[in-house]
């Protein structure tokens, strides 16, 4: 990736006329725009749209078939949910120490883990609601926990940019709401959030910003703007 210019100062992550894909199959055409620095967007769009190759693009896994895409920060310090599934649950390893892989960027894979970031571990575990269960495996937690452990490692990472891939699919309504409000809690500590979500009415309240993405970049700006200019059939309910 290339840093970003002076003339998009204000930008964490900027594109310019950006082409994705697999081989000569294109998943994204020709999307130019920028994530500003603190803003909260929500990346919607039918199934196969486009979303997931998109955030592979800004978290640099994917090199542009066409186009630039800057970005203010180096890659590993960018945060990173992709879809769940790509963990094995019967890992033998404990919610603490699976947490604690968000130290990496910060102290590498065989880094010593101190006294206090052994208890900024401790302190995430416990901000996504799930004290008392530190030592327990990860085969042990229910989706919605599952779920939750995986946000802990993000606040133990602490990056300045978060990029989420549907992070509430498939997990219950409780814990949909507090991972709402953890997304929230970035935003207002001036994080900038990029999700891909389906939930019209969760885009609607949580996120200020949509990017609407078909292929092609159907809409990108403020969420009510873009939702009643989008039609519904690019829109599943
Ligand atoms: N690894 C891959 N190799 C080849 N084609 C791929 C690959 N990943 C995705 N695609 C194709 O690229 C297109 C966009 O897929 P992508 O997963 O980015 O869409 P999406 O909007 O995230 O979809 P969904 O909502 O179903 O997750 C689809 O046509 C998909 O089949």
């Amino acid at each position: 990736m290339e840093p970003l210019q002076p003339a998009q100062a204000g930008a964490d992550l900027s594109l310019d006329r950006v082409s994705l894909g697999y081989g000569a199959r294109l998943a994204v055409q020709d999307l130019s725009g920028h994530f500003a620095r603190g803003s909260m967007t929500a990346v919607i769009g039918p199934n196969g749209g486009g979303k997931s190759t998109l955030l592979k693009g800004l978290l640099g896994l994917l090199r542009p078939l066409r186009g630039s895409i800057a970005s203010r920060h180096p890659r590993p310090a960018l945060g990173y949910l992709p879809q769940a599934g790509g963990v094995d649950p019967q890992f033998p390893v404990s919610v603490e120490d699976f947490v604690a892989v968000g130290l990496w960027p910060r102290i590498g894979a065989f880094g010593r883990v101190t006294p206090p970031l052994a208890e900024r571990v401790r302190a995430a575990i416990a901000a996504v609601g799930l004290q008392g269960l530190q030592a327990h495996y990860i085969g042990e937690l229910s989706g919605g926990q599952f779920q939750r452990m995986r946000f802990a490692r993000l606040l133990v990472q602490d990056p300045p940019v978060v990029l989420l891939d549907e992070p509430l699919a498939g997990v219950d309504e409780a814990t949909a709401q507090a991972l709402l409000q953890l997304l929230q809690d970035w935003h207002v500590q001036g994080k900038t959030v990029i999700a891909v979500l389906h939930e019209r009415e969760r885009v609607r309240s949580h996120f200020p910003q949509t990017l609407a993405l078909a292929g092609r970049m159907r809409g990108w700006g403020e969420t009510r703007a873009v939702l009643e200019a989008l039609e519904d059939a690019e829109w599943p309910r």
